[in-house]
C-alpha cells in the first residue's frame, strides 16, 4: 500500500524551511566585485556630502552684500582675483568688489557666499586685470552646494542584508570602501535524478529527455544570489543516489535534488533521507505545480527535494530556496515581492490546491497587468520563458476571469517581503 501524504498549507510549509534557514558568512570583496551582493553590515555615512560647500556651476563666486545694488542700467563691477577648478582650493582673502572664477565642483572660497553663473556676465580685460560685469542682486547661498545638503553625517544609508544596486556601489565609493563586507554567498549543491536524463549535448532518443532542470536551477541559485555547484546527474539506482546525496551534501550549505519524489517504485529520495538520517519538515504541500515538493533538514543542512516537473521544480524553487537564500545572505525580507495586478485573461481552471501560475507581468495605463506566459502544466517547460511573476490563485477556487484582481509574486525584484502568505485574497470579484 502506498504511503497516503497529507498535504499542509504553503505558508505552514514556508515557515517550515524558515525554522531552519540561517544567517551565514561575512566576507571582504573588492568594491567592483560587490555588485549584485547582500551588505554584510549597515552602510553608515562617515562623513557629510557633499564635506564642503561647492559650486554647482562654471561661473564666478563673489560676495552677495556687493551685488546688491546691481541691476542692467547699474551693473556692479568686479575684479577677478583668481581661478579655481575642481580640486583646487583658493586661499586667499576676496575681497569687496573681486570675484574668483570657479568651476563646477570646485570648494568655494571662505569668503564668497554666492555663485553667479558663467553666462549671466560680461567680461572685459583692462590693463592685464579682468573684470566682470553683474546686472542683478544675488542674496547669501545663491547657487551654492552645501556641505551636507545630500547626505548628513552619521545617517544610515542601506542596511545590513540590502542588495547592492549600482546606486549603493556610488555611496559605498563614497564613503571610501575600497572592500567591501559582504554576505558569503551560500553553497548550493545540484544533483537531477532520473534515468530518462540525457546531457545537453546528446541526441535525442525514445523515451529519453534532456536535462533541463539542472540547468534552470543554476540560473535560478545564481539569481537569488548563491554559489551554485553541479553534480551532475544520476541514474535512478538506490545505491549510486544514497552515495551521491551524501557526497554532495558534506561539500555545500544547501542541497537541491529534483526528481524522485512522489511516489513510484524509482522515486528514491525518501528512502534516500531515510538512509541518511535525514529528519523530513514535510512532502507534500497543498499547491500546484510542486505538491510533491518535499524538504528534509540533516544536521544544520537543508535538503531540497524538488519535483522533476520543470514548471513544478521551478516553483518549488522560488517559494522554498529563495528565502533561504535570501536569509543567509543577512537580508529581512528574504521572500518574494507580492503585489495586486489586473488578470489580462481568463483562467477557468478551478483550484482544488494554491495554484501559481507562471506569468508575465507588465504595465498598462499606469496598472499592473498579469497573463499566464504560456502552457499550464506541472510539466511545462515553455511557460517558464516569459515568466517574471507568479499568479497566486487560493486553493477552493473556482476560476478567474479576465479584468480580476489577482495576487502575483515577483521573481525579477531584489526588495522582497517579509511575509507574503498572509491575506491571499480568494477572490476580487
Ligand atoms: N501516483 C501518483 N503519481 C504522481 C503523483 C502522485 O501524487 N501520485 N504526483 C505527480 C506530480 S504532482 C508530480 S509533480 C510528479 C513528481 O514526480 P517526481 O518529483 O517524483 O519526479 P520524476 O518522477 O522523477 O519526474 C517527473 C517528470 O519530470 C521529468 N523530469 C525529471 N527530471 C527532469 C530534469 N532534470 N529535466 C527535465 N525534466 C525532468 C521526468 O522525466 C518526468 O516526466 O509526479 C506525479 N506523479
Ligand atoms: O507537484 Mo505536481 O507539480 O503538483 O503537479
Ligand atoms: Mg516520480
Amino acid at each position: 500500500m502506498v504511503e497516503k501524504r497529507k498535504p499542509i498549507p504553503v505558508g505552514e510549509a514556508v515557515r517550515k524551511v524558515m525554522e531552519y534557514a540561517r544567517p551565514g558568512l561575512k566576507e571582504m570583496v573588492p568594491l567592483e566585485c560587490a555588485y549584485g551582493r547582500f551588505l554584510a553590515e549597515d552602510l553608515a555615512a562617515d562623513h557629510e556630502v557633499p564635506s564642503f560647500d561647492r559650486s554647482p556651476y562654471d561661473g564666478f563666486a563673489i560676495r552677495a552684500e556687493d551685488t546688491l545694488q546691481a541691476s542692467s542700467e547699474n551693473p556692479a563691477t568686479f575684479e577677478v582675483v583668481g581661478v579655481i577648478g575642481a580640486g583646487s582650493v583658493f586661499t586667499e582673502t576676496v575681497g569687496p568688489y573681486q570675484a574668483v572664477r570657479i568651476m563646477t565642483g570646485a570648494q568655494i572660497p571662505q569668503d564668497c557666499d554666492a555663485v553667479v553663473m558663467l553666462e549671466l556676465t560680461n567680461e572685459r580685460r583692462d590693463h592685464k586685470k579682468t573684470y566682470i560685469e553683474i546686472k542683478r542682486m544675488f542674496k547669501k547661498g545663491d547657487n551654492i552646494s552645501f556641505q551636507g545638503e545630500d547626505v548628513r553625517k552619521g545617517e544610515i544609508l542601506a542596511k545590513r542584508g540590502t542588495y547592492i544596486s549600482p546606486g549603493i556601489t556610488a555611496l559605498l565609493a563614497t564613503f571610501g570602501y575600497n572592500e567591501v563586507p559582504v554576505a558569503k554567498k551560500p553553497v548550493i549543491g545540484v544533483l537531477a535524478t532520473g534515468s530518462e536524463l540525457l546531457d545537453v549535448n546528446e541526441p535525442l532518443e525514445a523515451g529519453k529527455i534532456r536535462n533541463s532542470n539542472a540547468y534552470m536551477i543554476l540560473s535560478q541559485i545564481q539569481r537569488a544570489g548563491g554559489e551554485p555547484v553541479y553534480f551532475g546527474k544520476l541514474n535512478d539506482d538506490l545505491e549510486s543516489c544514497i552515495s551521491a546525496v551524501a557526497n554532495a551534501l558534506s561539500k555545500v550549505d544547501m542541497l537541491i535534488t529534483t526528481g524522485g519524489v512522489s511516489v513510484g517504485d524509482f522515486d528514491y529520495l525518501p528512502a534516500i533521507y531515510e538512509h541518511l538520517g535525514a529528519s523530513v519538515l514535510f512532502n507534500k504541500v497543498a499547491m500546484r505545480p510542486g505538491s510533491v515538493t518535499t524538504v528534509a533538514r540533516y544536521e544544520h543542512k537543508l535538503l531540497f527535494g524538488l519535483s522533476g516537473n520543470p514548471s513544478a521544480c521551478y516553483v518549488g524553487f522560488e517559494l522554498f530556496v529563495h528565502p533561504a537564500v535570501r536569509t543567509y545572505s543577512f537580508n529581512d525580507k528574504p521572500h518574494l515581492l507580492k503585489e495586486e495586478a489586473i488578470l489580462e485573461e481568463d483562467f477557468p481552471k478551478p483550484n482544488p490546491f494554491t495554484r501559481f501560475v507562471r506569468a508575465n507581468l507588465s504595465y498598462f495605463d499606469g496598472r499592473l497587468i498579469v497573463k499566464p506566459s504560456g502552457f499550464d502544466k506541472s510539466s511545462a517547460v515553455s511557460s517558464l520563458a516569459e515568466a517574471n511573476a507568479l499568479i497566486v490563485l487560493p486553493g477552493g477556487t473556482r476560476g478567474y476571469a479576465k479584468g480580476m484582481t489577482v495576487d502575483v509574486l515577483l521573481l525579477e525584484d531584489n526588495r522582497g517581503s517579509e511575509w507574503p502568505w498572509e491575506n491571499i485574497v480568494p477572490s476580487y470579484k
